[in-house]
């Protein structure tokens, strides 16, 4: 049978010579320290979506508790969110099999599933060390290409994707539209300037791995999107940094996982909190996740309506671009301090 794990130490060599050999690399210390951060057991914001569906003060204080936990954590679980768990199962088995083709397969591109070469990416070719290297391969689905996914022949996969994606979308959505309206801001800034050629779907495996957790399978990042809702096996390993320490985001069935990415901080003129997670990989088994990404146009402008700005107004176009410029000079993004005022 073919290999379907990418080939990470072959590929990488030079990265794990360097290391092995000669120490990690100089500009790696700032990655060394999240490595070091204390860690503790703590459990995240945990919010039952249901009461959004009842009227009166159960309806008001779940708005309160989600845009609280988006201000003090920028990361929290949902429960009871629309999503079956039918629907998070069958997802989930069908990702399994689609990462289990070869390797060779998966680089080639699915026509049967309309995925084309560049979907897939594995590893980090910009890293320059192994700090920087991801343990990880994923596909990376904008939702626009959903509606030709199994054109050909619609298959079990590409039904249940299609399905995940209509639902998880509007989900976003709604979590957005609370998060501005607790703000006093317009509502439906989301549902004009998040359009489906720009909102992705990024499944991932994170296969075992023997050098962990001195490879990450995700380096430690902040999501350049507007909201992040991910869904995770029950493996773990993904950590969040809460007051300079790493918390476990222990797995719970039929949870998704919330996180704020840094438009929605730019825009809530920092109120609400894109902060940084990580995954560590797991040294005996692989993990898998799957992760929707609120994006809006590239011509989107983002920027507040307080008085005293923290961040200067960029369009989505320009953070774009400043995230790949800072990634191809450092190797890692810089993100939004380069927009402080
Ligand atoms: O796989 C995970 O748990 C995290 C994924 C993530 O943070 C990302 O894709 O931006
Ligand atoms: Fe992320």
């Amino acid at each position: 049978m073919e290999p379907f794990d990418p080939p990470f130490q072959e590929f990488y060599k030079k990265l794990f010579d360097d290391h092995f050999f000669n120490g990690p690399c100089p500009g790696g210390h700032e990655i060394e320290f999240s490595h070091n951060a204390k860690e503790c057991k703590f459990e995240l914001p945990l919010i039952d979506l249901s009461h959004l569906n009842i009227g009166g003060f159960k309806h008001e204080d779940c708005k309160r508790e989600i845009a609280k936990a988006a201000q003090e954590w920028g990361f929290f679980q949902v429960v009871n969110h629309g999503v079956s768990h039918d629907i998070l199962e069958k997802l989930m088995s069908e990702q399994v099999k689609v990462f289990k083709k070869p390797f060779q397969v998966k680089v080639n591109g699915l026509p049967e599933l309309n995925f084309p070469a560049g979907s897939y990416q594995w590893g980090t070719p910009s890293a320059n060390c192994l700090q920087q290297l991801a343990w990880s391969e994923s596909f990376h689905v904008p939702l626009i290409e959903l509606s030709t996914v199994g054109a050909c022949a619609a298959t079990d996969f590409s039904k249940i994707v299609k399905q995940y994606a209509m639902i998880i979308s509007k989900l976003a959505n709604e979590l957005a539209e609370i998060l501005a309206e607790m703000l006093g801001q317009k509502s439906d800034f989301f549902k004009e300037n998040c359009v489906p050629s720009m909102c992705y779907i990024r499944m991932s495996r994170y296969p075992a791995c023997p050098f962990s957790p001195e490879v990450f399978g995700l380096m430690p990042h902040t999501d350049s999107d507007f909201l992040t809702i991910l869904h995770q096996d029950h493996i773990g390993g993904l950590q969040v940094l809460k007051d300079g320490k790493w918390i476990s985001v222990n797995p719970k069935q039929k949870t998704l996982i919330v996180i704020v990415g840094d438009l929605f901080e730019a825009w809530s003129n920092g109120v609400f909190k894109s902060v940084e997670h990580r995954v560590i990989a797991n040294k005996q088994f692989e993990r898998f996740s799957t992760a929707y990404f609120l994006c809006p146009s590239f011509e989107t402008m983002i920027e507040s309506s307080e008085k005293s700005l923290i961040y200067k107004r960029f369009s989505f176009r320009e953070f774009r671009q400043q995230v790949q410029d800072d990634v191809k000079r450092y190797g890692r993004k810089i993100g939004l301090s380069r927009f402080i005022l």
